[in-house]
């Protein structure tokens, strides 16, 4: 399977399956003497694990990290960076219904389709357990890069919407709930609806947002691998992914240009901030902001129509463990890619500019 790697001069590359023995990483490009902080590492891998709380997916895997290389008394090398993250819990036989027919909106069809055939337990390789090995990776990326703080939360469950812009909010509240919406009111809705729609074996759709503070000018390249190009790859490369908007997204496209342009400040600063910390491809040095939009997940845990490999209509009924709405668990997600894409563009920068 090609596209397993990520990123130009800070790339990582990724391997493991759902129910295989283990997940794991290899990180190239990080540069030597970095101090890591091996405990917030983990920490960040407890804020995506499964089992975490009543609104996600209750397979109980501990999701711990270990590093084989690359890592000499704390400190990296500048030398790969390997990782293993063992899988704990699979309980295997919960899938074996998905064997021979296709979940509708999974990746069923278009692996068995693509390959020949598939490892069908928990979505095999499409499965978001893959994303623990970027969020290691965007750990230690956030880590290199000191200073700039990137900070996610959730925006939206359904229709259930935090209609406030960030500079609003208290971010420093969005991990005191389970939701990870730093609006405590707003959370407790959310959690709510969560827990509803879970009841009745079915998913929910969410949006994250994320701002980036502290970003220096300067970072992203002018043509076809502009800052906000890259950062909306990362973002629509995380599983169950439909939109990224940045700045002032769709709503800008109702906008005049006399409301819509960032007057500067003397400083270069701007007094408003439509562009979202970016302007013609390159960091302008205000913050970054977008929204990345979930769809609700497939696995519904309910009787549903589908197709076999013959192509008959069955009836399937979705088993095993799920998220019925993954927006609380993808914040760390969308933090950690973020993190790659401007460590990239930071190590670019040092290299070329
Ligand atoms: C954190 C996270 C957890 C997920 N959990 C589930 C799940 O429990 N059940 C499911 O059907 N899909 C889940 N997904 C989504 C699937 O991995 C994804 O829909 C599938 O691979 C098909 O890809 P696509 O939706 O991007 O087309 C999850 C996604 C994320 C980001």
């Amino acid at each position: 399977m090609a596209g397993n790697s990520f990123g130009k001069l800070f790339n990582l590359t990724t391997y493991g399956e759902s129910h295989g023995p283990a997940l794991g990483g290899v990180i190239d490009g990080c540069p030597s003497g970095i101090q890591l902080d091996l405990d917030a590492i983990q920490d960040e891998l407890n804020r995506r694990k499964p089992g975490q709380s009543a609104i996600v997916t209750q397979r109980k895997e501990p999701d711990t990290v270990k590093f084989h290389s690359g890592i000499f008394e704390g400190k990296t090398t500048g030398t790969s960076i390997g990782f293993v993250i063992e899988n704990t819990n699979q309980k295997s036989h919960d899938y074996t219904h998905i064997k021979d027919s296709y979940r509708p909106s999974h990746a069923d069809y278009v692996y068995d389709k693509k390959y020949g055939f598939r490892d069908y337990r928990g979505g095999g390789r499409s499965s978001a357990r893959e994303t623990a090995c970027r969020v290691v990776a965007g750990a230690i990326a956030k880590q290199m890069l000191k200073g700039i703080e990137i900070t996610a939360y959730v925006s939206g469950v359904g229709n259930v919407k935090l209609d406030k812009p960030y500079t609003e909010l208290d971010l420093t509240k969005a991990e005191s709930n389970n939701v990870r919406c730093p609006d405590e009111a707003m959370a407790s809705k959310m959690e709510t609806y969560i827990k509803e729609v879970r009841s009745k074996g079915d998913t929910v759709g969410g949006i994250v947002s994320c701002v980036i503070k502290n970003v220096p000018v300067g970072l992203g390249e002018p043509v076809f691998d502009k800052l906000h190009a890259e950062l909306g790859k990362a973002m629509l490369s995380i599983n169950a992914v439909k939109g990224f908007e940045y700045g002032s997204g769709f709503h800008g496209s109702t906008m005049y240009g006399s409301d819509h342009n960032d007057a500067f400040n003397t400083d270069g600063s701007t007094k408003t901030n439509f562009s979202g910390g970016i302007q013609g491809g390159i960091s302008n040095g205000m913050d970054i902001y977008f929204n990345v939009a979930f769809k609700p997940v497939a696995t519904l845990i309910q009787e549903y129509e589908t197709i076999d490999k013959e192509g008959k209509v069955v009836k399937m009924h979705g088993k095993g463990r799920h998220d019925p709405c993954v927006v609380p668990r993808a914040v760390p997600i969308v933090e950690a890619m973020a993190a790659l894409v401007i460590a990239d563009f930071y190590l670019i920068n040092k290299m070329y500019n």
